[in-house]
């Protein structure tokens, strides 16, 4: 897409320092991300990359700096924190669904629970969602019945059940066998294409090069590039960059 981004910035880190131990994880980072915007991270294994997703909803608490979303500070704790939490929906390589409820109430579990939506409305707008992810017609099997592809579909939907005002992408087609994956990058993809704010932390360079507007590079906790996909690609700018690119596009 290569769009330059519009709108004003949803996600501001500004200085963030991370340590785990003595592993400068997170190296004064300071990155924003602006409204419809998708920003997929990449880089070398170790780099920081998942670390740098789950600090902004907070899922890593951070040693030093400051993470802005919609202009409100993130608090560390507490119910302010629950409540911006609950606008950034998150996606992980493992899907996380709970086991012993159907589809539909994986979808529709956090809306009435944590939204204290009807369960009508909550249903209504499940099956849509399930409808829009491909699998409405699954919405009464369990988990362990779906294929990993379509699990990881059913982790999107439930995501956007709570109607995020952005989504965190952490590896979500890393744990999925190579015939899944091009289903799992479609979703994704048409969620971008519709205007979610993304941030993608992803191996998948076919999605960073046709879906993201940015591309962050991090090695070794810092972010070393940030540019649009083609440019990234074509013409990365560091050493490291160029390094980690002929290794990987060359496999
Ligand atoms: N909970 C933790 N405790 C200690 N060290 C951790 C923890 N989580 C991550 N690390 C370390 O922090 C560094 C960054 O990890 P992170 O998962 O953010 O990297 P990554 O770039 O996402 O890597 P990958 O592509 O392999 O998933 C790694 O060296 C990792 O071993």
């Amino acid at each position: 897409m290569d769009a330059v981004a519009t709108g004003e910035p949803l996600i501001v880190l500004d200085s963030v320092n991370k340590w785990f131990g003595p592993l400068h994880v997170l190296d004064d980072v300071s990155v924003s991300v602006n409204r419809g915007e998708v920003v997929v991270v990449i880089g070398p294994s170790g780099s920081g990359k998942s670390t740098l997703c789950r600090t902004i909803n907070r899922l890593e608490p951070i040693n030093s700096g400051t993470i802005t979303f919609d202009g409100q500070t993130l608090p560390a704790e507490g119910k302010a924190l629950a409540k911006l939490r609950s606008e950034v929906g998150m996606v992980f390589q493992s899907f996380n669904l709970f086991a012993h409820k159907t589809i539909l109430e994986n979808v529709t579990l956090g809306p009435v629970k944590v939204r204290k939506e009807k369960a009508s409305v909550a249903r209504e707008r499940g099956l849509a969602l399930l409808d829009r992810v491909g699998i409405a017609n699954q919405a009464d099997k369990y988990p362990a019945q779906l294929s990993g592809g379509q699990q990881q579909r059913v982790a999107i939907a439930r995501a956007l059940a709570m109607q995020p005002k952005a989504m965190l992408f952490d590896e979500p087609t890393s744990a999925l066998d190579p015939e899944m994956v091009g289903e799992v990058l479609d979703v994704m993809t048409s969620l971008a294409r519709d205007g979610m704010t993304m941030v993608v932390v992803t191996h998948e360079m076919g999605f960073a090069r046709h879906a993201a507007n940015r591309v962050i590079f991090m090695a070794d906790g810092k972010l070393v590039e940030e540019a649009t996909p083609s440019d990234f690609f074509a013409n990365p700018q560091t050493e490291r960059a160029k390094d980690f690119l002929s290794k990987i596009l060359t496999h």
